[in-house]
């Protein structure tokens, strides 16, 4: 059997069901370009006949996606099929995905039917999408909960009727891994034409199984995943595409292969977070905050010494330029003694015992140590002062019906200069003045504003990254000011630019 695994990606269609995840066609078709750069093979692009908007979407991605299949889903109504090709009418290679329910539950209390009737449906809604295209993708729609035999032949029955992918989704998640695996094994043993079809999973993740449950189909011969970005999906969500392909990708004794770059992962995971406004949890699997975060001694001391001692895959891989390190309480000396490194300071024997020390006290107190914390504890605060750029006023306006404008005054060693600019906010105007000021090709990578508690008084904490050069400055502030801070640790990020 070929090792190649075809990626289908439904983030535009499955992904898009979850509530406030909604886009709009000019969205779509930027997540549906960023797909095709990742390299998925099929991208689901909507349900025709749910919507105009849905419909419009199809039309557009199928004119703006030129390499992956262009699918669109419908039920087993022949009203859905003819607007699903009607849809796919601009797709240079288009699918339609149709199906019907063939578990007891669906059969019986959402469809009112019987199995007989329900085979019957099946084979007639793909004759009649076979008409519109040459590729039509079947789905057993709750086929984790429906019966063996039963699925089996309802299968055969659809790939006599010319079906080219057989989908057999756990539209409830209720699967175990060993469970799906088997029922993937079952119809590649026991439906008579299933070498003239693809076998595809579709798993939700209600009881934390996606993945787990696509790769025993996998391994038991499907060979499409149906899967979305950041794991979006009804309920639970879908299996999500970064877990399967890392998971394939890093067990290299399974020998699949798919073709996914893997370093346009976290980019794509990004853009769909921001556009779908749904934020990725910090410890989600390969595309979380922390999922390249070591955050105590004994890690950071291996992975200090090799990365692999703590880390499967290389963070580069998935399009993380580099895994972190966070400085708590448990952390040991070898990370303190980095993370000063990386500042600029160097510590030995028994200062940086001392330092530790002052270090855990700290840490103690706090959740994590700052770069600003440890700058502080290394004496830095003189030299801060001494910096040769500094802020030396700031004045903004800004509100709902004016332009925001910052005016910045720095001073360069001792001379003072201002400047004045506009942006899309107080912050972007701000730096927009700090960047014609300084006079240097600084590309801001990172911006995090925190508040230290949750009273609207707090104090803000801004951390920045910028690069230059392809050298990378970390910068810090806190200030009751978010403003303030923000221009003060973007100040000190390109100070210290040497
Ligand atoms: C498992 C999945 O994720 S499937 C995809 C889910 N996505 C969506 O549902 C989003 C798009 N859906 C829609 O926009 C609408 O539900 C539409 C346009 C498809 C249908 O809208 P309506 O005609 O108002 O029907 P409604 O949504 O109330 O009910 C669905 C009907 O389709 C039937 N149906 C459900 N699945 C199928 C199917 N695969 N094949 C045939 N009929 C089906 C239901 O039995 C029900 O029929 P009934 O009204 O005779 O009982
Ligand atoms: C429409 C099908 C493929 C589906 O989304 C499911 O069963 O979960």
């Amino acid at each position: 059997m070929d090792n190649k695994v075809y990626i289908f990606d439904t983030t535009l269609r499955d992904g898009e069901q979850v509530p406030g995840c909604q886009l709009n066609t000019i969205e779509k078709i930027e997540v549906a370009r960023q797909l095709e750069k990742l390299g998925v093979d099929v991208i689901e692009a909507g349900f025709p006949i749910s919507s105009p908007g849905d419909f419009n979407s199809v039309v557009e991605i199928s004119k703006a996606v030129q390499n992956p299949t262009i699918c669109a889903l419908t039920r087993a109504v022949k009203k859905d099929i003819e607007v699903a090709a009607d849809a796919l009418k601009f797709a240079k290679r288009g699918r339609i995905h149709t199906g019907i329910g063939t578990s007891p539950y669906h059969i019986k209390y959402k469809l009112n039917s019987n199995e007989d009737e329900i085979v019957e449906r099946a084979v007639e809604a793909v004759k009649y999408a076979k008409r519109f295209v040459e590729d039509v993708e079947f789905y057993a729609e709750d086929a984790g909960r429906s019966d063996n035999e039963y699925l089996a032949r309802v299968v055969e029955a659809v790939i006599a009727a010319g079906a080219t992918v057989i989908n057999i989704p756990d539209t409830t998640g209720y699967c175990l891994p060993s469970e799906y695996g088997a029922k993937i094994a079952y119809l590649v043993n026991n439906v008579p034409n299933v070498d003239k079809a693809i076998l595809s999973t579709h798993c939700h993740n209600d009881l934390g199984m996606a993945t787990a449950n696509t790769l025993a189909g996998v391994v038991n011969g499907a060979r499409q995943v149906e899967v979305t970005i950041n794991g979006l999906g009804e309920r639970a969500g879908n299996t999500s595409l970064e877990e399967v392909v890392m998971a394939m990708k890093s067990h290299h004794d399974l020998d699949y292969r798919t073709g996914i770059d893997t370093k346009q992962i976290m980019k794509t995971s990004r853009l769909v977070s921001t556009l779908m406004r749904m934020p990725v949890q910090a410890n989600k699997a390969i595309v979380g905050r922390n999922a390249f975060a070591h955050s105590s001694g004994i890690h950071q001391d291996g992975v200090l010494k090799n990365r692999e001692n703590y880390e499967i895959i290389d963070p580069a891989e998935v399009g993380v330029k580099e895994s972190s390190i966070v400085l708590t309480a448990r952390s040991g000396r070898a990370a303190l003694k980095h993370r000063l490194h990386v500042l600029g300071y160097e510590f030995e024997g028994p200062e940086l015992d001392e330092i530790y020390q002052q270090f855990l006290d700290l840490a103690d107190k706090k959740k994590d140590v700052a770069d600003e914390d440890l700058e502080a504890l290394a004496g830095s605060e003189k030299e801060k002062q001494d910096r040769s750029i500094k802020l030396e006023s700031l004045q903004v306006i800004s509100g709902s019906s004016t332009i925001p404008t910052a005016t910045v005054a720095v001073s360069f060693n001792g001379d003072v200069f201002t400047e004045t600019a506009s942006g899309n906010g107080p912050i972007d105007a701000s730096f927009t003045a700090v960047k014609a000021l300084v006079k240097r090709k600084v590309h801001l990578e990172e911006f995090l504003i925190q508040a230290i508690t949750r009273g609207s008084d707090d104090l803000g904490k801004v951390h920045v990254t910028v690069e230059h050069k392809g050298h990378t400055y970390y910068g810090f502030s806190a200030n009751v000011d978010i403003i303030t801070a923000s221009v003060e640790a973007f100040l000190d990020a390109i100070s210290k630019i040497g």
